[in-house]
């Protein structure tokens, strides 16, 4: 998109302006430099998506889920056959390498456009017998305009996560991505309207906390679902608790990550490598709180730091970049204060954990990615997401002793296992609390496995054939076919 391009607002199947009047712009991380202006929308184009929402879902759910799943699928099509182009915008819009963008993010959305497609002509009630002249079912129907609100880690995947089921299920949405990262989630509604979309179905709303807030507390939305921080999670809860809405929660994650002393070394160091460093630590799942057995520990630890120091920091569309910039200077400052803080905590930084130049792109937030050792569970490093690339590493004896130190956090988005002995590894993971575990792997999220929070980390859960229950709402139908019994 060229830089003088404003980007638009999408509703009732057109690109237009806010009637607002007001505009942001849009920042590219790695540069610093100014990518669009974005049209804002305040509470008048609300309005005007919900009205074009409620034409939309007329027409959408009364189509056949066959009819809807098609739609979708070639929507997958053409994801994938506008890949590079797509990654490419989500790198200018988040500051994540390419490499990761290409195999990861534009996929990771047209599966889930190709997987819910699939589901769609298989959503159904179901038949209760109730004796010789009676029986009732259940018709599973759409809940109507659903509203999704994302964070800006992963853009394109987070408007499909949440648009696909949605869709699906015979709702339309009107979709909010973050004000940091708007672009593809506008991409989307082109290509779904591509596909067939009728319109009014996928419509998108650009704007901050202020436009969010309108979307959660309007009254003729019926569900919001919402990725985030657990702050504004808690914010959006409320706003939708006054309309009685339903919710899903994707919120915030500080994830174990489990190291027996019996685990294949390389692929410990290789999942925690995935659990803390990956688009740049920018990712809600990751095993940030390491727990290396005393035994391996300082094995570990070297062969760690040799690896971590040899990743290459550097320009997000260079296809050898391992860490690209973060999403923009104040969050670079947050995540700097904590390498300062673990410091001043008593931590002892191993590796990495200051801000790093990189040629041609003096604007960029970029940092080393940091590794602590002798980190203690009441750290505030240890505590705290810092959604950045900074992992505490501590040691352990027992079993036991782990199980209750991963637990004890008011969060449970995720967790990881690492060990050859596959019965303890079970046995761990029944113990933990955490809606995503992995066993000798770490971060992989296919579309047809449920993801999701316990604790503070959310509600409900995205992906998998069980989301259709979280975007569809049961009629029981009773029906008699005898006499109507009465005493009177
Ligand atoms: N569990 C998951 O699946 C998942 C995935 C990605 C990110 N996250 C979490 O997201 C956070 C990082 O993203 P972020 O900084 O964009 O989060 P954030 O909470 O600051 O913002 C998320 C979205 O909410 C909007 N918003 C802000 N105030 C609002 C309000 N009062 N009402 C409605 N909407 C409002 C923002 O504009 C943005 O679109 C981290 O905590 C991360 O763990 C979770």
């Amino acid at each position: 998109m060229a830089s003088t391009t404003n980007l638009p607002l999408f509703i009732g199947g057109k690109a237009c302006k806010a009637i607002s009047r007001k505009k942001f712009e849009n920042i590219n991380p790695a540069s610093g430099k100014k990518i669009c202006d974005v049209e804002q929308a305040g509470r008048r184009d609300i309005e005007k998506a919900v009205v074009a929402a409620r034409k939309g879902f007329a027409v959408w759910s009364a189509m056949s889920g066959t009819e809807r799943g098609r739609i979708l699928i070639k929507a997958a099509q053409i994801l994938r056959e506008r890949r590079k182009e797509l990654a490419e915008i989500e790198v200018r819009d988040t500051g994540k390498p390419i490499s990761e963008a290409l195999v990861v993010d534009i996929d990771s959305g047209a599966d889930a456009l190709e997987f819910f497609g699939g589901l769609a002509a298989d959503i159904k009630g179901d038949h209760h017998d109730l004796g010789e002249s009676a029986f009732a079912y259940t018709r599973r129907e759409p809940l109507g305009i659903c509203a999704g609100i994302g964070a800006w880690n992963y853009p394109m995947q987070i408007a499909c996560w949440k648009t696909a089921p949605a869709l699906a299920c015979g709702n339309s949405m009107i979709f909010k991505p973050s004000e940091m990262t708007p672009t593809n989630a506008f991409m989307l509604a082109g290509i779904l309207k591509q596909a067939g979309l009728p319109d009014g179905v996928y419509n998108v709303v650009h704007g901050m906390g202020e436009t969010g807030h309108f979307l959660a507390s309007h009254p003729d939305i019926d569900k919001i679902s919402f990725t985030g921080s657990v702050p504004t999670g808690k914010l959006v809860l409320k706003d939708a608790a006054e309309t009685v809405k339903y919710v899903t929660m994707e919120l915030g994650g500080k994830s174990p990550l489990i190291i027996f002393d019996d685990s294949q070394l390389d692929n410990a160091v290789s999942a925690a490598m995935n659990a803390n460093f990956y688009t740049q630590g920018e990712v809600c799942s990751n095993g940030t709180r390491v727990y290396v057995h005393e035994d391996i520990h300082d094995d570990f630890i070297e062969a760690l730091k040799e690896r971590t120091e040899a990743m290459v920091i550097g320009d997000p569309m260079s296809a050898k970049t391992h860490i690209g910039s973060l999403i923009n200077k104040s969050h670079l400052e947050k995540v700097l204060e904590y390498v300062r803080l673990g410091i001043e905590e008593g931590a002892y930084l191993v590796s990495g954990g200051e801000e790093v130049a990189v040629k041609k792109l003096s604007g960029g937030s970029f940092m080393s990615p940091a590794i602590f050792t002798a980190c203690q569970d009441d750290m505030r490093i240890c505590r705290e997401e810092i959604f950045g690339p900074v992992m505490s590493v501590m040691s352990f004896r027992e079993e036991e002793e782990v199980i209750n130190r991963a637990n004890d956090t008011e969060l449970g988005l995720s967790a990881g296992v690492f060990t050859q002995n596959l019965a303890r590894a079970h046995r761990v993971v029944a113990k933990l609390r955490a809606g995503t575990c992995w066993i000798n792997n770490y971060n992989l999220t296919p579309i047809g496995v449920p993801f999701g929070g316990y604790k503070q980390s959310g509600i409900g859960r995205e992906n998998a054939a069980g989301a259709i229950e979280h975007f569809t709402q049961v009629k029981s139908v009773y029906v008699e076919l005898g006499d109507v019994e009465c005493d009177y």
